[in-house]
């Protein structure tokens, strides 16, 4: 068994669409990156990664390396799904919180999840997802950004 935690944050600006957990969210601002800039996938990332002792997404996806330019996080995701089962493990289970005033995520992280099981191949009961406010405090606060923590277990797995 290994477990793994990551945090991320990106700033939010006009003309950027807002995509979070591969969903695409209907708000003012969307999220700055080099990529697609989807916050909690890259928490997600960072924690599966951490779990198999492989350092972080800025070793696997330089943000200097123009073929991630725009890139699809769950493709990020997707790759690193691999890298875990090459290491011998498999998802156990996921929690991930993500950090905003606004907008409000609530009605849209069933298909967050249903999207991020599907890209992992894993129960939809081993991704849970949370949204927390900060009350109006700090940068989250202010409405300047979104953060996501994630925290993954992960459990011992041979193909059949
Ligand atoms: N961006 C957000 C933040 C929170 N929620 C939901 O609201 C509930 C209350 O949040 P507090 O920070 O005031 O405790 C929380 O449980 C979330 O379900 C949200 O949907 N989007
Ligand atoms: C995802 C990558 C891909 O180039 O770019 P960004 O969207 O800037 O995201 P960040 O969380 O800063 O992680 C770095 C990169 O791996």
């Amino acid at each position: 068994m290994r477990i793994g935690q990551g945090f991320d944050v990106h700033q939010l600006v006009p003309e950027r669409e807002l995509i979070l957990g591969g969903v695409k969210i209907p708000y003012e601002l969307g999220l700055l990156g080099h990529s697609d800039a989807d916050v909690l996938i890259h928490a997600i990332m960072d924690a599966l990664l951490g779990a198999i002792g492989a350092g972080d997404i800025g070793v696997h996806f330089p943000d200097t390396d123009p073929r991630y330019l725009g890139a699809d996080s769950t493709q990020l995701l997707g790759s690193v799904l691999e890298r875990v089962r090459e290491s011998g493990y498999a998802i156990g289970n996921i929690d991930a919180t993500i950090i905003a005033q606004r907008p409000k995520f609530a009605a849209h992280i069933p298909k967050m999840r249903e999207r991020l099981a599907q890209v992992m191949a894993c129960d939809l009961s081993a991704v849970n997802i949370k949204a927390t406010t900060t009350e109006k405090l700090g940068f989250t606060g202010r409405g300047e950004g979104i953060a996501a923590l994630a925290v993954v277990l992960l459990e011992e797995w041979r193909p059949l």
